[in-house]
Order: structure tokens, then sequence, then C-alpha cells
């Protein structure tokens, strides 16, 4: 018979820290990004898609806490609905991206208006925030986890933007740099969280689902947009 013991915990972690190789920094699209053969139409278009992305995530995690019934794990959860939408005294991370946007050359209207932003785009993040809603909060924390990965990318762009897109104003690199601590500390209490939970074997699998569920999202935001900017066949193109 199969052995459905639950796995120890450094080896279920290592499972989940397994499923890096699927991340999105090996997406063509950032393969692209990170080797400066983007131009600033590109750039742009995905920093306004992006956009859709960072205002999502405070309502994602202002649904985990709405479902979760610890008191203890809301107090740290809040923290990340604050790191992006700021407090009146100081600025979050929409800001920040705002920023970022205006750097590439888009404006706070254009951003805001989700103009640029692509069906499958908002499909995607769209499917995670509903997710967020119906799961049990424990589920939803942990499908945040691709953050463990999130780090290397910030300080990819923080390392070569500067020297591939020159043209892009110091401002825009502010978001990067808050984010590199901010995931550290996100991931640190997400995987605590995700380590008590998953007691058991089908417990701990469906963990490994939800992450590959997650890279699923942020891999197919930039399918969408891989045919958008980069073939030039954004939808309803109708040239063979
Ligand atoms: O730029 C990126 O590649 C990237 C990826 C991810 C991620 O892995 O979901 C996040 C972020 N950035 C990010 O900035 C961020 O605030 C964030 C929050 C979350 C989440 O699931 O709660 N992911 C991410």
């Amino acid at each position: 018979m199969a052995d459905t013991s639950p796995w120890p915990r450094d080896e279920f972690e290592q499972k989940l820290r397994d499923k890096e190789a699927l991340y999105h920094i090996n997406h063509p699209f950032h393969k692209l990004m990170h080797s400066g053969k983007l131009t600033q139409q590109q750039v742009q278009g995905w920093v306004a898609n992006r956009f859709y992305y960072q205002t999502a995530i405070p309502i994602k995690d202002a649904a985990i806490m709405a479902n979760c019934d610890d008191p203890e794990v809301r107090k740290h959860w809040v923290q990340r609905i604050i790191d992006h939408d700021g407090t009146a005294e100081q600025e979050g991370g929409i800001e920040a991206w705002l920023q970022l946007g205006e750097a590439v050359g888009l404006t706070r209207q254009e951003l805001w208006s989700y103009e640029h932003v692509l069906p499958g785009v908002r499909f995607a993040i769209d499917a995670y925030v509903n997710f967020a809603r119906r799961a049990p909060w424990q589920e939803a924390a942990g499908s945040s986890l691709t953050e463990l990965f999130a780090p290397k990318i910030h300080q990819a762009r923080l390392d070569n933007w500067p020297e591939l897109y020159p043209w892009i104003d110091e401002k825009g690199y502010r978001y990067f740099r808050k984010r590199l601590t901010e995931a550290r500390r996100d991931v640190e209490h997400g995987l605590q969280i995700t380590l008590d939970y998953c007691d058991t074997r089908e417990k701990q699998q469906r963990a490994i689902d939800l992450l590959q569920f997650k890279l699923d999202i942020l891999w197919t935001m930039l399918d969408a947009m891989w045919m958008a900017y980069i073939e030039g066949r954004p939808p309803y193109h109708m040239e063979l």
C-alpha cells in the first residue's frame, strides 16, 4: 500500500521550494525583460497590466483576514494590507507602483483606468482573489508562497534595469527595493502557517497543488502579455 503518512516538515518545505523551477522568472517574457530586449512600449504594457495585480493583492489579503478567526494571525497579516495601501502618514506599494508607472512614461490616470489590462491578465488575477474569498484561510495563505521566489526577481530588476533601460527614472525602483524586505518577512509567516496547518499528507499535497495554481496565475498573466506585446496579437487581432 502506498505510504500516505505526512512528509516530515523539512521534506514538505523542500517540495514547496522545488516549485521555484516553474516560477515566472523563467517565463520567456521575463527572460526578454531581463536581457534588456523590451521596448519602452512593452515595458509600459507590463507595468500597466501588473498594476491590476498590485491593486488586487490587498483585496485578496483582506479576504483572507475576513475568513480568519485567529487574532494572532490577523495581527500579522494586516501588515500586508498596510504595505500595499499605506497609511495616512506613509505611502504604500500601490503609490510606489504608480511612481514606477510614471517612471516608464505612463500617467496615473492610465493606470487607474485599467485601460491597458488584458482580459487574460484580468481573469487570472480575479481567479486568485476569488479563490482567497472562498478557500479556508490557511489554504489561501499558503498560495501566497510564490513570494518565496520573489526577492530574486525584484533584486534582478534592481541590479539590471538601470543599465538595460537607462530611460527609466530612478524613482521607479522604490517598489522593488521595498518588496525585498517585505516579501522575506511575509514568507516566513506564510510558511509557518502552511507547515503547521498541513499535518496530513492530503493537506500537504493540496498546499503543493495550490502553489501550482498560483504559479499558473503568474505564468498565464505573462502568456497574455506575450501575445499582445511580443507577438503583436492582442485579443481580436484578426490578421493571419
Ligand atoms: O514582481 C514579482 O514577480 C512579484 C511576484 C509575486 C508573487 O510571486 O506572487 C508578488 C509580487 N511581485 C509582489 O510584489 C507582491 O507584493 C506580492 C504579493 C503576493 C501574494 O501572493 O500575496 N505575491 C506577490
